[in-house]
């Protein structure tokens, strides 16, 4: 379903917004699209595996955990149960853990960082959000498109 978000910049540079250049890749798919669902949690990912039990076909979780450096959002159990319900792909202003895991679950994944220490499972965190980060508003329904280049949003689909 995507083109190059390269392609994707060029083409179409006033309706879009870039993210800055912080995260690396670590799911098994590099390039990934879909309508944003938000998810803001702080060091707690209860709400990570309850919105990945549910269907995911051509969408994205947008998770804006603070950019915490203390504790992974995301491991292999989450990449796996993010593929078995087909989300397109997951984003973690965080981190992740179970690296080599989670490289092989055919999901996108763009995080900040690895770190082996889990997270909370305090049921706290919010859902539909705007959130900002990276120099973003991640609005719920708009578009994401991402792959090794980048990440980029839009309020509309975005074509060639
Ligand atoms: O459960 C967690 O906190 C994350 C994790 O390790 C996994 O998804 O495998």
């Amino acid at each position: 379903m995507s083109h190059p978000v390269t392609d994707l910049c060029d083409a179409h540079s006033d309706k879009i917004q870039v993210a800055e250049p912080m995260f690396a890749d670590f799911g098994g798919e590099m390039a990934f699209s879909g309508r944003i669902h938000t998810l803001k949690c702080f060091e707690d990912n209860s709400f990570v595996r309850s919105e990945l039990e549910q269907p995911g076909e051509g969408r994205v979780l947008v998770v804006d955990g603070g950019g915490s450096m203390r504790c992974a959002l995301l491991g292999g159990n989450l990449a796996k149960l993010a593929e078995d319900n087909h989300w397109a792909g997951v984003v973690v202003y965080g981190c992740v853990r179970d690296v080599e895991e989670i490289e092989a679950c055919a999901v996108g994944v763009k995080a900040l960082a690895a770190h082996p220490l889990k997270s909370r499972k305090q049921n706290i965190g919010e859902l539909g959000l705007s959130v900002r980060f990276a120099g973003v508003e991640f609005r719920e329904g708009d578009y994401l498109y991402a792959d090794a280049d980048g990440m980029i949003t839009a309020t509309q689909a975005l074509e060639l």
